[in-house]
């Protein structure tokens, strides 16, 4: 990034999740993550809770690849909601016709199907359930596990949606301490690059309340991989059906995994709230 020439970014979100998302192709180089806070900071920058970078595809057949920041600077291997977004950016772009493209991201090809009106179903991969694929140090892989946090014994799924997730099943999502014990599970040495904390409230075999305390982010309005990583961790633990909608704070995904070895279809809605540019004076 040179400095005098500011940053073109747009602001977006996606069921109040939200993002700034910065056009990179052609080579330009990453924000370092000294840029990725300043952007972030939400009194002295933009504010998100996630940083989208647009690049060049390297996988074949895709129409861009993507990557991800968090505010805290930290790298992420996945986000649904930011994936949905990049998908309506391409759109509006005119970078990505027809209503069925292909995202290059982190965790691997996307499948992105428009469905119109700002929403997007995306094939978000196969969940991932071995301890060693988030990582989780664990004796052997099972459908629940039990860990001290926050004074008391957490009972919680492991899954890898391309990121790491813990998913909680708790008696109402509303009244979930998910500010203690989201911070306890995620620092806790058995998850050596962090956990997302999920609290899920079974309301039917096709209905959750979700919250979700992200690495890098804290709780925010909504986390897509979150809510895949729920429904996976539900499914496999007999509590829900394979069509399952999601009532995050911010609004509400459906998710659906048609058979185990079938990927988890994440649909949803984006938005885009502004257009700016950011002084790299403040930064450099
Ligand atoms: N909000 C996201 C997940 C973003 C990445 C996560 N915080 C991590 O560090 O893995 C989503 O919608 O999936």
């Amino acid at each position: 990034m040179s400095a005098g020439k500011p940053l073109r970014f747009s602001k977006m979100h996606g069921a109040g999740n939200d993002f700034v998302v910065l056009d990179l192709r052609g080579g330009r180089p990453l924000p370092s993550p000294a840029l990725a806070r300043a952007l972030g900071d939400r009194h002295t920058g933009v504010g998100f809770d996630q940083l989208l970078t647009i690049e060049d595809p390297v996988a074949a057949g895709c129409v861009a690849r993507y990557r991800i920041l968090n505010a805290d600077g930290s790298a992420a291997g996945q986000c649904g909601n930011g994936a949905r977004c990049v998908a309506a950016w391409l759109q509006r772009d005119g970078a990505a016709p027809g209503g069925h493209f292909r995202l290059d991201s982190p965790a691997g090809v996307i499948d992105v199907q428009a469905l119109g009106q700002g929403r997007y179903s995306l094939a978000m991969g196969l969940p991932k359930f071995a301890p060693a694929a988030l990582p989780l140090h664990a004796p052997a892989e099972a459908v629940a596990y039990e860990l001290p946090a926050g004074g008391q014994r957490l009972r919680f799924g492991a899954v890898s949606m391309g990121n790491p997730h813990a998913v909680v099943e708790v008696p109402d999502a509303a009244a979930a301490d998910v500010a203690t014990l989201g911070p306890a599970l995620q620092a806790r040495p058995e998850f050596p690059e962090g956990v997302n904390v999920g609290f899920a409230q079974v309301l039917a075999s096709d209905r959750i309340a979700l919250r979700v305390f992200e690495r890098g982010a804290g709780e925010t309005l909504a986390c897509g991989s979150g809510a895949c990583a729920a429904v996976a961790v539900l499914v496999r633990q007999g509590r829900v059906g394979r069509h399952v909608f999601v009532a995050l704070p911010g609004g509400t995904l459906e998710i659906t995994w048609p058979a185990d070895d079938a990927p988890i279809v994440m649909a949803g809605p984006t938005a885009f709230v502004f257009e700016g540019e950011f002084p790299l004076e403040q930064v450099e």
